[in-house]
């Protein structure tokens, strides 16, 4: 078996193509939607996916409004820089580029965003939103990869899915957006407490990737005709990705996405929606 590619451009390209014509009717109603980034240092990574995030927002018509920060910023400096974003109305909707350089309180630089402006979801308020399954933003991959899924028919409802990873922006909240009730799934988390990561991987329906280990999922750990989402991001000494899914696994898999080209690009269409989404609710709330 060769596995089906879950395409995440070709996907995330439909969606921005959808979102022009709402930003042009959002536009016509006297409101143009503003997506602010927050970079601090230089981490090539980083400067690639925000790079990312401006062009996308020049595709579909939204506004940009970048901050950019030395590596030696302070965590005044950056929280600054959040308060500005707060009250600018250009900007409305807005993210803080993770990770923050070593001795930043990452949590108090996001505690301080206003949450009707993240854009990420990944406020604490918004977090909790989940949790109560009140309407909020969706973290960006989290939700690109439910997306991603069910573009491409892969059944959510009763399977087993063996989310690997426990960072905050994909891992905290995948298994909370899985059990909702539209999702229907069972999940198991895994993590680098896990004693018998290939137990479990072995029952998995479906598998989301996000331990930034290279190539820690093998074919033998793989069900026949599984679902693998490959969200690690790891580099080779070229600079090139790594991902942590082993590229024999599309022997075994069934739908298999491809790194890059998968899941980073849908991340990048669900953080469009979110601000959008946001953008609508204020034109909503300003016309009544
Ligand atoms: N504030 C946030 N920080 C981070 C998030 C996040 O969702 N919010 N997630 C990751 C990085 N990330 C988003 O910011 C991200 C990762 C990858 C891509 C992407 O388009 N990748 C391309 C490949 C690009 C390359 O060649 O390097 C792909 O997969 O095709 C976009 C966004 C951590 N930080």
């Amino acid at each position: 078996m060769t596995a089906q590619i879950l395409d995440g451009k070709a996907t995330a390209a439909a969606i921005k193509s959808e979102l022009t014509a709402r930003v042009a009717a959002l536009k016509e109603r006297g409101l143009t939607p503003g997506l602010g980034t927050v970079l601090v240092g230089d981490d090539p990574g980083s400067q690639k996916y925000v790079a990312g995030k401006h062009r996308d927002c020049a595709q579909v018509g939204i506004a940009s409004i970048q901050r950019e920060l030395p590596a030696t910023a302070t965590q005044d400096e950056i929280e600054a820089v959040v308060r500005e974003l707060n009250d600018d109305p250009a900007c409305t909707g807005y993210i803080v580029q993770l990770p923050l350089p070593k001795g930043i309180d990452e949590n108090r630089v996001l505690e301080l965003m206003d949450p009707a402006k993240d854009a990420d979801g990944l406020h604490p308020m918004n977090l909790g939103r989940l949790v109560l399954n009140e309407p909020a933003p969706l973290p960006c991959t989290p939700f690109g990869i439910i997306t991603l899924l069910r573009q491409y028919g892969v059944e959510l409802a009763g399977a087993e899915v063996v989310v690997v990873g426990r960072g905050v922006t994909i891992g905290r909240s995948m298994p909370l957006l899985l059990t909702r009730r539209s999702e229907n799934a069972t999940v198991t988390q895994c993590h680098t407490g896990t004693r018998d990561l290939s137990a479990h991987l072995k029952q998995a329906d479906i598998i989301v990737a996000a331990a930034g280990v290279p190539h820690l999922i093998k074919p033998e750990d793989v069900k026949q005709g599984a679902a693998v989402l490959d969200v690690g991001v790891s580099r080779d000494e070229t600079g090139k990705i790594v991902g942590d899914v082993h590229p024999g696994v599309r022997e075994v898999a069934g739908w298999i996405s491809p790194n890059p080209g998968g899941v980073g690009p849908m991340t990048r269409a669900q953080l469009l929606v979110n601000v959008v989404e946001a953008a609508e609710r204020a034109a909503s709330a300003a016309a009544s």
